[in-house]
């Protein structure tokens, strides 16, 4: 039987992944006492008694389990970090299994994985299959626009909103340098930084990332029919990205996929005027944090994929 300890179980991330790997008769769940919860000495003694360790920690306690685990030598657990401290580190694997042929394996095989961003996963997954089939250069200046639930923001964000002193609705990351921009360049394999502006919005979960592009801008000048096509060649019908017919008339909201592990990819647009929007959908606390999570972890310990079986039925 596999063990997981998730150390950082009762944050937002945390609990969403043990509430999705509860009951679960292939893992259990080991976990410290709560009065010790930030304790290293348990936390490191815990860790060497697991296959895995899920950090759902602040990125400099992320680093410091990190090195915890490794103190233990021979006897360190596998790693799965939702954090943003080693998503573009070297030694460190990518946990995006659907970003491209061979990932779901390399996620299999290593022994530090990183869970993708929020709004990173949503971005690279609209941009990364238009990027490698030549439809979008890897220096062409691109903006990204999003919106998050305030659960994105941790258990901070979350008690700010909802202690009603909150506003409707905010830009922020009006620095230029949002934390997700590195992975977004890596493994969106981009060659100029994008300009990346999110939004949080007074409701708790969901998300919508959108990309603008002028086709007239891309020297392949693809049609809108080209960019869905190359996304649904790179995606399967049956997986949990999915690429969704759009409509003129759609009005999206974000709080569509809440509870799921699902994310939905769409393309708009208009030919005559050269303009075209992708568009991702996702719950930021499902693919965007504990169910990629949940994935992953699945994918380290070679377990079957509950969300697909879910999925199926
Ligand atoms: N929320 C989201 O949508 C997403 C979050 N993430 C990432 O996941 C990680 C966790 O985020 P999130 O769950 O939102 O954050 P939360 O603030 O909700 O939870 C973090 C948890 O870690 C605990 N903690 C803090 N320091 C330590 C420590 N030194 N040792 C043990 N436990 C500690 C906190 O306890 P206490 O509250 O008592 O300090 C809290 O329970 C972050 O790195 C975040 O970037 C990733 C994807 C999406
Ligand atoms: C609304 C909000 O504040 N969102 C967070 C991102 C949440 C997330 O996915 O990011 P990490 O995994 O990198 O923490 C932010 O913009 O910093």
């Amino acid at each position: 039987m596999k063990s997981v300890f998730i150390d950082g179980e009762a944050g937002t991330t945390g609990l969403g992944i043990r509430e999705r790997l509860e009951g679960r008769s292939d893992l259990v769940i080991r976990s410290i006492d709560p009065e010790r919860r930030k304790d290293p000495a348990a936390r490191k003694a815990m860790m060497a008694e697991v296959d895995l360790v899920i950090l759902c920690l602040p990125d400099a306690a992320a680093r410091e389990a990190v090195a915890l685990a490794e103190e233990l030598g021979a006897n360190a657990p596998r790693i799965l970090d939702a954090s943003t401290a080693h998503r573009t580190e070297a030694g460190w694997t990518y946990g995006f299994a659907e970003m491209a042929k061979g990932q779901a394996d390399a996620i299999a095989s290593a022994r530090k994985v990183s869970n993708p961003g929020c709004y990173s996963t949503g971005v690279i997954a609209l941009i990364r299959p238009l990027v490698d089939a030549g439809l979008i250069p890897a220096d062409h200046p691109l903006s990204i626009n999003a919106v998050s639930g305030y659960s994105g923001g941790g258990r901070q964000m979350i008690e700010s909103f909802e202690t009603g002193k909150a506003s409707s609705f905010e830009l922020y990351g009006l620095g230029f340098a949002h934390k997700h921009l590195p992975e977004i360049e890596t493994y969106g394999r981009l060659a100029a930084r994008p300009i990346f502006i999110p939004s949080v919005g007074n409701y708790r979960q969901g998300m919508l990332v959108s990309v603008p592009l002028h086709l007239g801008a891309l020297p392949a000048r693809p049609g809108l029919r080209d960019l869905e096509a190359a996304l649904r060649n790179h995606y399967p019908a049956e997986g949990q990205v999915k690429v969704v017919q759009s409509s003129p008339d759609d009005r999206l909201e974000p709080e569509a996929l809440n509870g799921t592990d699902l994310m939905e990819l769409r393309v708009y647009g208009r030919e005559d005027v050269g303009q075209a929007l992708l568009v991702a959908r996702l719950d930021n606390l499902g693919k965007g944090a504990s169910g990629a999570a949940v994935q992953n972890a699945e994918l380290m310990l070679g377990l079957a994929s509950e969300a697909a079986t879910r999925a199926a039925a």
